[in-house]
């Protein structure tokens, strides 16, 4: 058999769509007509700042971080309209809060949640420690916030939960760029301290972040140790942030979770999706790191929370585990096989079904779009049209379900089955 060609066909020009560039300036009087929206800092003239069309209801804080190099100013955007009212606090640049304007006054996802965030600050704490019993709201709202044994507090499921549901869905209530914290245990630029106050003192509803858990002690600011405890990585603007979403953040880590965290840009929401059918009573679980770790790895990720894992998977007997870890290590050596150039067909589809064996055994269905992906690829680099564009449609799907729909990994995948359909379209009218 020919070897296979070395890049595939999908080239990248082909892939994602076009992007609106605006200019990000800080604003000058000048630089108010369009629709970009601009970028205010604290040396912004008042009147320029309140005519900049912006969901700021607080000036701009802002320091320059003597660690942070070229990075230049950083401060603390509120605004208290967010979220029906609970607000948000950005800790950013001007450039990336600018970026932020559209996701903070798009009102529709706040009407979405609407009602599930009136059905939790409804429901009586005493309530909330007794899932299943049976309120109309506890119907509406498929879990409870409960104590768990050896893990503070946590969310368990009110009803079945059916597999690819929406949980819960959150907005942030602070955002922070990540140059706040460059070690996973404390130790930021003394600056960032000041920002992470500010940035809680400015909260509409400071409430909603009281009381979160901390888990690094008592030489770690509080406000930043409960941003590094409970707060999630997120992109924004190209740079890398932490989210911190209250409602998700009362999700213990599982390292074989029933839940998923999808982050959508156009609103800033984070929300939980059921990886499998969850039944009543069972906790809902994310994980904190990414999916599919065999146990060392994830022990040393986890060493970040400063708890000792008491998941299923973790607490299961080590010959289990030995397994798992296996089944783990074996998706890497099977998708290196895979790729390999040496590889032939039949052999590749072999490789397939091992992995998606694996794969379902091990509940890794939130990868599968990252998977199939990565199938639709090979099996278009051997030519094979129609595989290709099958795992390209069930990739989409899951990565639709799991990952910003909006996104640029969603964006691409769909422009390349779009063009592979049409290649087995035009092939069928040429044959026909
Ligand atoms: C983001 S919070 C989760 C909610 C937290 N349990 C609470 O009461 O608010 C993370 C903290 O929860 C606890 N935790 C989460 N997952 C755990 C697990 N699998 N085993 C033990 N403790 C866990 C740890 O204390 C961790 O620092």
């Amino acid at each position: 058999m020919a070897a296979r060609p070395s890049t595939v066909g999908l080239q990248p020009q082909h892939l994602g769509s076009a992007v609106t560039q605006c200019p990000r300036n800080v604003v000058h009087p000048t630089s108010l007509s369009g629709s970009c929206p601009v970028a205010v800092d604290d040396e912004t003239d008042d009147a320029v700042r309140a005519n900049a069309n912006t969901p700021w209801t607080h000036p701009p804080y802002c320091v320059v971080p003597k660690a942070s190099g070229s990075d230049g100013k950083f401060c603390v955007f509120s605004a208290s309209g967010f979220n029906l009212g609970s607000g948000i606090s950005i800790i950013a640049t001007p450039d990336t809060a600018a970026s932020l304007v559209a996701a903070v006054q798009n009102p529709q996802p706040a009407w979405h949640a609407r009602h599930h965030l009136a059905q939790r600050d409804r429901l009586p704490e005493p309530e909330q420690d007794h899932p299943g019993s049976g309120s109309t709201d506890k119907q509406r709202r498929p879990y409870a916030i409960v104590s768990i044994p050896g893990r503070g507090r946590g969310a368990v499921a009110t009803r079945r939960i059916a597999q690819f549901e929406t949980i819960m869905t959150s907005f942030p209530a602070v955002v922070a760029d990540n140059v706040f914290f460059p070690e996973e245990d404390g130790g930021g630029p003394a600056e960032g301290r000041w920002l992470f106050q500010r940035a809680l003192d400015q909260l509409a509803d400071r409430q909603r972040f009281l009381g979160l858990a901390r888990s690094k002690g008592p030489h770690v600011h509080a406000v930043e140790d409960v941003l590094r405890t409970n707060a999630f990585g997120i992109t924004v603007n190209g740079r890398d942030a932490k989210g911190l979403y209250p409602e998700i953040a009362r999700l213990n880590h599982a390292c074989d979770p029933n839940a998923y965290g999808r982050f959508t840009k156009t609103d800033l929401a984070l929300s939980a999706v059921a990886t499998r059918d969850i039944v009543p009573g069972e906790e809902i679980t994310i994980s904190y790191l990414p999916l599919g770790m065999p146990t060392a790895y994830r022990a040393r990720g986890l060493a970040n929370w400063n708890f000792n894992c008491t998941c299923t998977l973790c607490s299961s007997p080590a010959a289990a585990r030995a397994a798992s870890d296996r089944r783990r290590e074996r998706l890497v050596d099977i998708l290196q096989a895979m790729y390999d150039e040496a590889t032939e067909y039949g052999a590749l589809v072999e490789l397939t079904r091992e992995f998606v064996d694996v794969v379902r055994t091990e509940r890794l269905d939130a990868k599968v779009g990252e998977y199939f992906h990565a199938f639709m690829r090979i099996y278009h680099s051997f030519g094979d049209v129609e595989s290709a564009f099958r795992y390209g449609q069930t990739a989409l799907w899951y990565a639709e379900t799991f990952a910003d729909p909006e996104g640029g990994f969603c964006a691409g995948l769909r422009q390349d089955v779009r063009l592979l359909g049409q290649v087995l379209k035009e092939r069928g009218s040429a044959e026909a």
